[in-house]
């Protein structure tokens, strides 16, 4: 399988579709009211509405995200119900035990555990995880904000890193930089969000079209 590539961060429906068009395999959707780029779980539901979907099924072909930040299970269960979500992103300090139980609730959606890597001695929270999620995400660190940070990782220090699980590389990546995080890295999926934005929510479509196609160029 090809690599995976979400576009976090959507907020307008028109959006939303045109990124699934050009050939991101993933939409991001982010459920902390804290952040500029919250939509509700009936704004997902819109926009999930416009995407392309399989004939057969009927459902999007892309997968559709909610990142949530210490939400309850109960919210957790509703809005991927509401937004019909196919995965769900903990962005918070979720335990472990939290994401066994979440996924004895929602056996069919992928659980994917965000974490925010300060230092390389951060990475050994990793094998906590590998077993009750079914992907990780790691992502920089900033003091005052959660995600959208627009800061990088230190891909160096990631060439060795195979954890047990599928994971993405987020954090600060941009259509010109995203080739060479690879060429350091290798992960099974690459998420971004400022690096392909005008402002907070609002997608930049000719940088996600570039993204896309340094990535072709690239051979992924
Ligand atoms: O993007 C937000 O506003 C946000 C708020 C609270 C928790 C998570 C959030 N984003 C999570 C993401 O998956 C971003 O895509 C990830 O942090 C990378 O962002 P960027 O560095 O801007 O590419």
């Amino acid at each position: 399988m090809g690599l995976r590539v979400k576009i976090c961060g959507i907020t307008k429906p028109e959006q939303g579709q045109a990124i699934a068009q050009l050939g991101a395999t993933a939409l991001g959707f982010i459920c902390a009211q804290s952040s500029p780029r919250y939509v509700s779980p009936a704004q997902i539901a819109t926009i999930v509405s416009t995407l392309p979907c399989d004939r057969a099924t009927n459902e999007p072909l892309c997968d559709r995200i909610g990142v949530f930040v210490n939400a309850s299970l109960e919210v957790l269960c509703q809005t991927v119900a509401i937004g019909n979500l196919s995965g769900v992103q903990l962005h918070g300090s979720e335990t472990p035990e939290f994401c066994d139980q979440l996924r004895q609730q929602l056996p069919k959606v992928e659980i994917i555990k965000a974490l925010r890597i300060r230092s390389e001695s951060d990475l050994s929270e990793v094998d906590a995880y590998t077993a009750c999620v079914n992907t990780l995400l790691l992502d920089a660190y900033d003091p005052r904000l959660l995600g959208g940070t627009g800061k990088t990782l230190n891909w160096r220090s990631l060439q060795q890193f195979e954890p047990a699980c599928p994971w993405f590389l987020a954090g600060g990546l941009t259509p010109d930089n995203v080739l060479e995080a690879l060429r350091q890295a290798t992960p099974h999926g690459v998420d971004l969000s400022s690096g392909v934005e005008y402002s907070p929510g609002d997608k930049n479509l000719p940088e996600v079209a570039r993204l896309l196609s340094q990535l072709q160029s690239g051979g992924f």
